[in-house]
């Protein structure tokens, strides 16, 4: 049974990383979802493509809530997730990796819980206001940060990541903004995924990979086919990161993350 699990953003949909792999479909209350699972020094983990392998699902139409629950079904606990961003800060290159520490949910028209009340399609009725303070799992970003620092990389320990509801890029106004409100990069797939984890007391960490200077600070036109194939350049880091990074997760979990709903639901 898997305990870590990744999620790859643009640019990672195949689980290259991990050996014997196999694949099982598990069923939600929010649909279907074909996890691949395999090995790694001995580890299992779980990997799903949040665009799926092909890269054919938009950020506004990911079954987030499929996906969290899918893992968490499989006995996942700590989720990795990279995410492809544009960078406000100019100390934030393209190439750098940033291990976000802060958000701001952007979206408009996502659905941002599991807990829906009596409408919830599943046992859980209950309503729930989970903290969301600090939205990574502490545990994990130090993972992420020993990892890159052990591999040298080039990478920020922290980074405010302003999710957009895409799936257009930002005007420059937008831009202008966001700056103000202190974002330092920009992305369009962190709300809901992060907080579904939280909300399932499950960990979860992105390791974002800047792919380019956001609107009106790039002088060029803003492309992802620009975000693909700088990902694809920086692919091989980016599985050294995460397995590096998974050689630092702690057997034992000691952060708040596991206990996310006591005190949630006024009990
Ligand atoms: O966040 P990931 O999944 O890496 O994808 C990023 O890349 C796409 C834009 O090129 C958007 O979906 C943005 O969120
Ligand atoms: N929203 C958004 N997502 C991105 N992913 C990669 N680059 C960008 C960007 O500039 N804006």
């Amino acid at each position: 049974m898997p305990r870590i699990a990744i999620i790859g953003g643009s640019g990672v949909y195949d689980p290259k990383l991990l050996e014997n792999v196999r694949e099982e479909t598990v069923e939600t209350p929010y649909g279907t979802v074909r996890v691949k699972i395999g090995t790694y020094k001995g580890e299992e983990i779980a990997f799903l493509p949040r665009h799926g392998e092909k890269h054919s699902v938009p950020p506004h139409k990911i079954n987030y809530h499929a996906n969290i629950w899918a893992l968490h079904e499989l006995g996942v606990e700590r989720i990795l997730a990279t995410s492809a961003v544009g960078s406000l800060n100019l100390d934030m290159k393209p190439g750098d990796f940033v291990i976000l520490d802060q958000l701001m949910d952007f979206t408009k028209t996502r659905h941002y819980t599991f807990y829906d009340g009596e409408d919830s399609p599943h046992d859980r009725k209950f309503v729930a206001h989970v903290d969301f303070t600090d939205p990574y799992c502490p545990e994990l970003r130090k993972a992420l940060i020993t990892a890159s620092k052990e591999l040298g990389f080039t990478y920020h320990p922290t980074g405010t990541y302003a999710c957009m509801e895409g799936p257009r890029f930002e005007t420059r106004a937008e831009i202008r903004a966001l700056k103000i409100l202190g974002a330092d990069v920009v992305g369009m797939t962190q709300c809901p995924e992060a907080v579904l984890a939280r909300e399932l007391e499950m960990c979860y960490a992105s390791v974002a990979i800047v792919t380019n200077y956001a609107a009106g600070i790039s002088k060029e036109k803003l492309t992802h086919t620009e975000v693909v194939e700088l990902m694809a350049k920086k692919g091989e880091e980016i599985k050294l990161l995460l397995m590096k990074a998974v050689e630092h997760i702690p057997k034992e979990r000691r952060c708040p993350c596991k206990d996310a709903l006591k005190g949630a639901t006024g009990e």
